[in-house]
């Protein structure tokens, strides 16, 4: 399990995370809704290492995570995937990939791995030699989701993995982070997306004001109206 326990964080001196707990299990994906601002970002940005707790623990199994460096975080099999892909896009596909093996051991593991992943994704084996940024929306996210895969991780955090996406390719890429599922790998995903979301998650997180509002299963969540039109604008209607 990855688990965040009672995390309090922000900006400076501006808490943005007041008292969040959550709890994601390995083939499982785990959602967080709530209204712009309310701290799902600043959430995986801590659990990835990229932004210190002031207070509260996060845990991976009986590891403690808490307080490493973003790299350390990867090291021990949790990756982000941060909003927009993040790949390079004067990078080939080849390139970008190799990139998302820098905490692996050796040069030979990262080609190993590498390979793998353009046997899994073939689309981007084809294009193995073109720069990120001529390739199309979809082909670009899914090399953002190979690349984040180079690493083996147990655990990815997605942040908003449909933003700028048209309607098609948001139900095309929320069908690939499903898929990773079967890998038994355990998906962390902040999505504003409500609809789509909730088609594949399997576990739903509210935040409201950087705090827990509501936890519960996709069908509880579509069974409170209350809820549905208070946080999330009844968007999953
Ligand atoms: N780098 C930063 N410096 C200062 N304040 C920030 C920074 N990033 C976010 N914030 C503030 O922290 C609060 C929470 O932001 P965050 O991006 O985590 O929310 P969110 O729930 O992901 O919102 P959205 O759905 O709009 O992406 C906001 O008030 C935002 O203005």
């Amino acid at each position: 399990m990855l688990r965040v326990e009672g995390a309090v964080t922000g900006y400076g001196r501006l808490a943005v995370l007041h008292d969040v707990s959550i709890e994601a299990a390995p083939g499982q994906i785990t959602a967080v809704f709530g209204p712009n601002g309310s701290g799902k970002s600043t959430l995986v940005k801590a659990v990835a290492g990229l932004l210190p707790l002031w207070e509260g623990k996060i845990w991976l199994d009986e590891q403690d995570l808490t307080g490493l460096p973003a790299h350390q975080v990867v090291r021990r099999g949790v990756t982000l995937m941060p909003q927009g892909g993040g790949v390079f896009p004067q990078l080939t596909v080849l390139e970008n990939l190799r990139l998302g093996g820098y905490v692996l051991d050796s040069t030979r593991e990262v080609e190993e791995r590498v390979n793998q992943l353009l046997d899994e994704y073939p689309a981007l084996a084809r294009r193995r030699n073109v720069a990120a940024g001529n390739l199309s929306g979809g082909e670009q996210m899914q090399l953002a989701i190979a690349r984040a895969l180079v690493s083996r991780p147990r655990f990815l955090l997605l942040d908003e993995p449909s933003a700028g996406l048209s309607p098609r390719l948001v139900a095309e890429t929320l069908e690939r982070v499903a898929a990773l599922r079967e890998r038994g790998v355990g998906i962390l995903m902040v999505e504003q997306n409500i609809r789509e979301a909730l088609r594949i998650a399997d576990v739903c997180y509210i935040l409201v004001g950087g705090a827990n509002r509501w936890q519960g299963t996709p069908a509880d969540l579509r069974d409170d109206r209350q809820i549905m039109e208070l946080y999330l604008g009844a968007a999953g209607a």
